[in-house]
């Protein structure tokens, strides 16, 4: 296999006494996309800021196409943080020159559908536009390496799904993404999966690898809001959704007594945990720092 166009090798982040980050190994190769996925403070941003050299590693190393990320490499780099990075008092135009000169790029292009919006402040344009909008300035050098912090955030279905179209075109022609999300049905896009929780990765590859054998309780009731009371105060994983109550991990039997001592008559039924569910676990386990 050709050199992966991102890598950690061991990189721990400190913050204090806070660790960020916590002995993580981990790449990205040519035209895949790896999804980052993990609960808020969980480390991911932390790590992408290592892996862009934009935020110094207090221990281990990163690599981007081969090297340090040194000026060249990140020339060859796109990256759309979570706050977007775009100057709110430019216009769409103007932010792209800028991200072109910064990239010494060329003919740097915005798509045709921007043509309304060149002009326009980006200060102006709605939370889910601007996105739209750092999205295609960061590809408009031709990078070969996109990463993307929360990219779909604030987004509506449709450009959703568009922007999910072009990171699948980009990684079909060659470049390695990686793209960290809150949305499971856009980690299921993913041709990989990394999990961190706690500043540690503890899980990677396809969501049932992440998920394993991990099980969870269906528990169907009338008396939805009294079982979920019931569970909570009992300190086990409970989760609502709408009415539906899951348990993951947690022995069935424990469950029945809960709700028996509650006086609750339900319905309890063993299914397969989702990547939820297993995250939850594992952030039990392990809490942040
Ligand atoms: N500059 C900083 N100074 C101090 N602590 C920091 C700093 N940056 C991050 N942290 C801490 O490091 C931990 C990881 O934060 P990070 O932003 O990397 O998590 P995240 O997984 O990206 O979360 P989110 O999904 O909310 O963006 C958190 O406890 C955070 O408070």
């Amino acid at each position: 296999m050709s050199e992966p166009v991102l890598r950690a090798r061991s990189v721990t982040r400190r913050f204090g006494d806070v660790t960020a980050v916590d002995d993580v190994s981990m790449s990205v190769e040519a035209g895949e996309v790896v999804g980052l996925i993990g609960a808020n403070g969980a480390g991911k941003t932390t790590l992408i800021r290592m892996l862009l050299g934009l935020l110094a590693a207090s221990e281990g190393s990163v690599e981007v196409l081969g090297g340090a990320p040194d000026r060249d490499r990140r020339a060859r780099l796109g990256y759309v943080p979570q706050n977007l990075g775009l100057y709110t008092d430019l216009t769409v135009e103007e932010n792209l020159e800028f991200s072109a000169d910064a990239y010494r790029a060329q003919n740097a292009e915005l798509p045709g559908r921007f043509s309304d919006v060149r002009r326009t402040l980006v200060r102006d344009l709605s939370l889910g536009a601007q996105r739209q909008a750092a999205f295609a300035i960061a590809l408009a050098h031709r990078p070969e390496v996109l990463v993307l912090d929360e990219p779909t955030s604030g987004v509506d279905a449709l450009a959703r799904a568009r922007l999910w179209d072009t990171i699948r075109q980009q990684a079909e022609a060659g470049v390695g993404v990686l793209v960290t999300t809150h949305y499971m049905e856009e980690a299921q896009q993913c041709d990989r999966l990394l999990l961190m929780v706690g500043g540690r990765l503890v899980g990677s590859g396809s969501e049932d690898d992440i998920i394993g054998d991990t099980r969870a309780i269906a528990v169907r009731t009338d008396d939805w809001a009294a079982a979920f009371a019931a569970l909570n105060d009992a300190d086990v994983p409970v989760i609502l959704a709408g009415r539906d109550i899951r348990v993951p991990d947690t022995d069935p039997a424990q469950i029945d007594a809960v709700l028996d001592a509650a006086g609750v008559s339900a319905e309890c039924e063993p299914v397969r945990a989702t990547i939820e569910e297993r995250m939850l676990v594992l952030a039990r386990e392990r809490p942040a720092q």
